[in-house]
């Protein structure tokens, strides 16, 4: 079932030009491309924070009929930020998505346990390290939408939420994305981690220059010559038995 319809989707000054894809309930997908592609700003004009022209279409209404508190309730964003804008404890901060939340308090506790938040609660946002600070934008994006009974029609929209995450929060973030996208949520997450997109994304979108080049699954897209189109140079493949990698060649 349809999730969220792009049609024809711009963004002034050819930051993003006449998108055109859909996400189903439960996908898992990737944008992929060079910096600069557009990757942010497709996120952010989804996000509503951006003006466009064409059609953003979640849960079969546009974006542009919802209240801001209503969209809110059905998707939420981890931006690329790299810095807390405001002074409060880590408590606080994550207390303003609780009053949107509908996430019992056990799921809470396991979600704070999980990305090791509870050592974090009374500490100041400004005194956290980039990871630390990461993971409780994160955390805040799931309680804001979790709700005990349904997930379905949500959406999760992360710019690049695998930066400054170690191996350990990352196998954390998969864990609770597969969760939200199995009850039927769906994530869309720009990322420059081919590896990991080829192991967990449903479908990537390959973009370059504000154009979507191409959409489909990860093992077939993530191929050598679409990711030297997509980003313009000369990409192999390192392949071995349990292992894939990428490199730039020189
Ligand atoms: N606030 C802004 N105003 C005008 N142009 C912008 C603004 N932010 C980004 N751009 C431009 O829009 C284009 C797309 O940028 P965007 O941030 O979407 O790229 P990206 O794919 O997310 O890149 P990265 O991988 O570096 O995060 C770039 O040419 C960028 O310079």
């Amino acid at each position: 079932m349809v999730l969220l319809k792009l049609g024809h989707l711009s963004v002034n000054n050819g930051r993003l030009n006449t998108f055109t894809e859909q996400v189903n309930y439960g996908e898992r997908v990737h944008l992929i491309g060079a910096n600069g592609a557009g990757k942010s700003t497709l996120l952010m004009a989804i996000a509503g924070e951006l003006p466009f022209s064409g059609e953003i279409i979640l849960n079969e209404t546009s974006i542009r009929h919802y209240k801001y508190n209503d969209l809110s309730r059905m998707q939420s964003m981890v931006i690329q930020q790299l810095e807390a804008l405001s002074f409060m404890p880590v408590f606080h901060y994550l207390s303003l998505y609780h009053k949107l939340s509908k996430m019992d308090v056990q799921q809470l506790n396991m979600l704070l346990n999980d990305f090791k938040i509870d050592k974090l609660l009374s500490k100041n946002i400004h005194h956290l390290s980039g990871g630390e600070w990461q993971r409780v934008r994160i955390v805040g994006a799931f309680i804001q939408l979790w709700s005990s009974y349904d997930l379905k029609g949500k959406l999760m929209l992360l710019d690049e939420p695998t930066n400054n995450l170690d191996v350990i929060q990352l196998a954390i973030l998969d864990k609770w994305i597969e969760a939200f996208c199995q009850q039927g949520g769906a994530v869309i997450m720009s990322t420059h981690n081919l590896n990991h997109s080829y192991q967990k994304a449903d479908r990537v979108w390959l973009i370059k220059e504000g154009y979507l080049v191409n959409s489909g699954a990860s093992a077939l897209l993530l191929d050598e010559k679409l990711l030297s189109t997509t980003f313009n140079t000369n990409i192999k493949c390192i392949n071995d038995v349990d292992h894939i990698d990428w490199r730039v060649l020189q």
